[in-house]
C-alpha cells in the first residue's frame, strides 16, 4: 500500500538538460497517490526525460524532484519504484518465468528468500495475465505477451510507484484496453500510484489525472472532465489542441515583422 503523506511526486522548477538543448523547463507539478496520472504530449516534447528524472536515471536535472518523499534518485527508491522503459527488458532466449527468476534473484538474492521469490514470480505472472505463457521464449511471445512480460519485471517488488514509458505503443485496441484495465486494477488493489506516457490521446480519458506537456512544459494539470469543461471540448484531444493553440497565440509576436 501507498503509504507517503502528501503528493507522491512533487516538482518545483524541473529543469532538464540533454546535450546543449533544454528539455524540461522549470516544471511544477505533483502527482497524487494511488491514482493514474498520464503524462500526455507530442513525440519528443519531454516525457520520457521527465520520468527519467522521476526514476533517477536522467543527468543534469536540477530543482526540486521528490519521490514518495524522498529526492528522486535516492538508493532507498529503488526497490519502490517499477519502471518500464520503451524497450522491451526481458531476455528472448529465456521463458517468461525464467526471466522473472533471473530479475527477482536480483531483488531477492540468497537462500534465505527463496520461497519469497517464488512466490513474487508466480504473483506477478499472474498479475499480467500471462500464467498459460510463463514456459514460452520470451522471443516467441507477441508484442503485447512482451510488453506485459515487461511489466511483470517491474510489478516483481510490489511497488508503491510504476513508471510506465509509452506501455501501450504498438498494440491492437484490444490488447491495449486489457492494459488499461489492469492499470486500474493494480492502482485500485494495492493503492499503487502510476505515472503512464502516452502520445495516444484517447488513452488520456481513461487515467485519473493528466499533465499534458508540450515543447519541454506542462500545459495542463487537471482531470480529463475538468481539462474538457474548462475548453468546453467534447475530447481531451480537442482540449489539447486548443491549450496549443493559445500557447502559441501567447508566445507569437505582436508584430509579424518582429520576427526577422
Ligand atoms: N541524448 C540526447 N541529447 C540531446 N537531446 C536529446 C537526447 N535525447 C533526447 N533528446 C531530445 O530531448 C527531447 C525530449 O526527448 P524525450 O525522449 O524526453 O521526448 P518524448 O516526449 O519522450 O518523445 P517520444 O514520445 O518520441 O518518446 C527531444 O527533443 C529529443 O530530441
Amino acid at each position: 500500500m501507498m503509504n507517503s503523506p502528501g503528493a507522491a511526486i512533487h516538482a518545483r522548477g524541473l529543469t532538464a538538460v540533454r546535450g546543449t538543448r533544454t528539455v524540461l523547463r522549470g516544471l511544477d507539478f505533483s502527482v497524487e497517490p494511488g491514482r493514474i496520472t498520464g503524462l500526455l504530449g507530442p513525440s519528443g516534447c519531454g516525457k520520457s526525460t521527465l520520468m527519467r528524472a522521476v526514476v533517477g536515471t536522467q543527468a543534469k536535472v536540477t530543482g526540486t524532484l521528490d519521490v514518495l518523499g524522498r529526492p528522486a534518485g535516492d538508493a532507498s527508491l529503488r526497490t519502490r519504484i517499477g519502471y518500464v522503459t520503451q524497450d522491451p527488458s526481458v531476455y528472448d532466449d529465456l521463458t517468461v518465468r525464467q526471466n522473472l527468476e533471473y530479475f527477482a534473484a536480483v531483488l531477492l538474492p540468497g537462500r534465505r528468500h527463496r520461497a519469497a521469490r517464488a512466490e513474487a514470480v508466480t504473483r506477478a505472472i499472474g498479475d499480467v495475465d500471462l500464467t498459460s505463457h510463463a514456459d514460452a521464449l520470451a522471443g516467441n511471445l507477441s508484442g503485447g505477451q512482451r510488453s506485459r512480460a515487461s511489466l511483470a519485471v517491474a510489478l516483481l517488488g510490489t511497488p508503491e510507484l510504476l513508471v510506465l514509458d509509452e506501455p501501450t505503443v504498438g498494440l491492437d485496441p484490444v490488447l491495449r484496453r486489457d492494459l488499461w484495465e489492469l492499470f486500474h486494477r493494480i492502482a485500485a488493489d494495492r493503492g499503487a500510484t502510476l505515472l503512464i506516457s502516452s502520445h495516444v490521446m484517447d488513452e488520456a480519458e481513461r487515467c485519473h489525472r493528466l499533465l499534458l506537456m508540450r515543447e519541454g512544459e506542462i500545459l495542463a494539470d487537471d482531470t480529463p472532465e475538468a481539462l474538457r469543461r474548462r475548453n468546453d471540448t467534447a475530447t481531451v484531444e480537442q482540449a489539447f489542441l486548443h491549450l496549443v493553440d493559445t500557447a502559441a497565440a501567447l508566445t507569437a509576436p505582436a508584430h509579424p515583422q518582429d520576427q526577422r
